[in-house]
């Protein structure tokens, strides 16, 4: 596996990719690898000849008073994981590689971004699309890999793809949980022993949306109880969001609305977590 830091190594990557008929997966991350991120890089390879992961803490998507400082880095073991599970090129450039000027053209996310965790992480889905927008420029993948588990990120960058005719296809990758239905993410290690019991509420309280709505039930009831069940399963937490939309378009539920989205966000302890579940009405 090769280890790339400059943007200039990145393009003669690509360009070697190119001469030899190869085509390319981009996986982005911001590294502190787990079995989530497994599961982009084996659609990487089912896809593609060649998988690009990148590891970039972006400081841009970190809003003041954020966990940037605190976000969980190893890439030693990142890039061993990864070189593990068939990884060709991984890509982590120091911050000044890719923001080599105090500030940069700003890509700005229209109205999916107004919304749940752009509500609550203003400008975050700007920084989000500009190192993106950088890392397919550079890459130039035929397909870019992304999680399920953060849903509004998906909505807005294939929003933004469509908008600007960038010439990718974007593959979204179901999430991947624990045993007791907890999302994985690089953040579970910030919680307690007693958090992490009680985690699993989250997933547990959008399930049960899910099957009220399923059951006839009105959103507004539906949403009740998937509070409730936080509240009793997760005492001390505090919702962030809990709501329940369209997919993938991310409007209010309209009466012929068949493709629903349950999302939720809560802080739990000192972690934000954020988990949701699609189904059909
Ligand atoms: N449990 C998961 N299932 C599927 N995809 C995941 C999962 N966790 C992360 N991903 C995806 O991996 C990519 C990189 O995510 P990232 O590096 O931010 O990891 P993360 O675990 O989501 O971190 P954090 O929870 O701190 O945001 C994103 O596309 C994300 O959606
Ligand atoms: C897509 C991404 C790597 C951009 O920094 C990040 O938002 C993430 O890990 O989901
Ligand atoms: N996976 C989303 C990246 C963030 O929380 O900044």
């Amino acid at each position: 596996m090769q280890r790339l830091t400059s943007i200039a190594e990145l393009r003669r990557w690509r360009a070697d990719a190119r001469r030899a008929g190869k085509s390319v997966g981009l996986v982005p991350t911001m590294g502190a690898l787990h079995s989530g991120h497994m599961a982009l890089v084996e659609a990487a390879r089912r896809d593609c000849d060649l998988v690009v992961m990148s590891i970039f803490v972006n400081p841009r998507q970190f809003g003041p008073g954020e966990d940037f400082d605190a976000y969980p880095r190893d890439l030693e073991g990142d890039c061993a994981l990864a070189e593990a599970h068939g990884v060709d090129a991984v890509f982590a450039p120091a911050t000044e590689e890719m923001y080599p000027h105090a500030a940069g053209p700003l890509i700005v996310a229209g109205r999916q971004a107004d919304m749940l965790c752009g509500a609550s992480r203003p400008g975050h889905f700007d920084g989000v699309l500009q190192v993106v927008c950088k890392l397919f420029n550079l890459a130039q993948p035929q397909q870019a890999f992304f999680g399920q588990k953060d849903a509004q990120q998906v909505a807005i960058i294939q929003t933004f793809v469509r908008d600007y005719n960038l010439p990718l296809e974007i593959a979204v990758i179901p999430v991947v949980r624990e045993a007791d239905g907890l999302a994985k993410s690089s953040r579970n290690v910030y919680l307690s022993a007693e958090e992490r019991a009680q985690a699993p509420a989250i997933h547990a309280a959008l399930e049960l949306c899910r099957m009220q709505v399923q059951d006839g039930l009105g959103p507004d009831a539906a949403l009740r109880a998937a509070r409730m069940h936080i509240a009793q399963h997760l005492p001390g937490s505090r919702i962030d969001y809990l709501e329940l939309l369209a997919w993938p378009d991310l409007l209010p539920l309209a009466d012929d609305t068949l493709q629903c989205i349950a999302l939720a966000a809560v802080h739990v302890g000192r972690t934000r977590l954020i988990d949701n579940i699609t189904f059909e009405r």
